[in-house]
């Protein structure tokens, strides 16, 4: 990283690391697909350790899961001194939500994720949880907003007084 990367606290601009985890993400999700793979949704980007001009980044990205047409890219961004011999970093972590897309830029299917490794299982169980967690989210939201703009149709309520307001 150099001096074109920072913010204005003179460390790496998150937008630069999260520009990286997009790309490599995006590799790994057309190498998975055999073909191109847009960028459906950040899903998570913790930020760990601030990332410093002359650090060296590593990317990490594999296909953690994946659906009909669409795959969690699950990524680690690594540093470590450009000068020093020092073991790496862990700077960064994130999940994606990628979507094999055709010419006409519509969903296709992709092929499953086949875990090998008890680590690959755990990887495929977490991002499991975490589409659980967004389609339930999604869906209490938009039953809150439902509930919001439905007019209430029950007879008003009469306290014992008998006054109704
Ligand atoms: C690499 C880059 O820089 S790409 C640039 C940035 N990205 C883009 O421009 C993408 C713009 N978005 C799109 O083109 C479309 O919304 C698409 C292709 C992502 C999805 O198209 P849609 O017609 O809405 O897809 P549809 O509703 O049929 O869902 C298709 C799949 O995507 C998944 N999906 C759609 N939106 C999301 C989301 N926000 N988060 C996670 N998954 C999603 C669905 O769950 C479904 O998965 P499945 O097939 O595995 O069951």
């Amino acid at each position: 990283m150099d001096s074109h990367d920072t913010n204005l606290l003179g460390t790496v601009h998150g937008g630069v690391v999260m520009k990286l985890v997009d790309s490599v993400a995006g590799v790994v999700a057309a190498r998975h697909s055999n073909g191109p793979a847009v960028t459906a949704a950040l899903d998570e980007m913790a930020f760990l350790v601030p990332v410093r001009v002359g650090d060296v980044v590593h990317v990490n990205s594999q296909v953690n899961w994946a659906g009909r047409s669409s795959m969690e890219i699950g990524v680690q961004v690594l540093a470590d001194r450009w000068d020093e011999s020092v073991p790496p970093v862990r700077v960064a972590t994130a999940y994606l939500a990628f979507v094999a897309t055709d010419a006409d830029g519509a969903p296709r299917p992709v092929p499953p994720v086949l875990p090998e490794t008890p680590e690959d299982e755990r990887r495929y169980r977490e991002a499991q949880i975490r589409r659980e967690h967004r389609l339930a989210k999604r869906r209490a939201i938009l039953d809150s907003r439902a509930r919001a703009v439905t007019p209430s149709v029950g007879p008003p309520v009469v306290p014992r007084n008998g006054h109704s307001g």
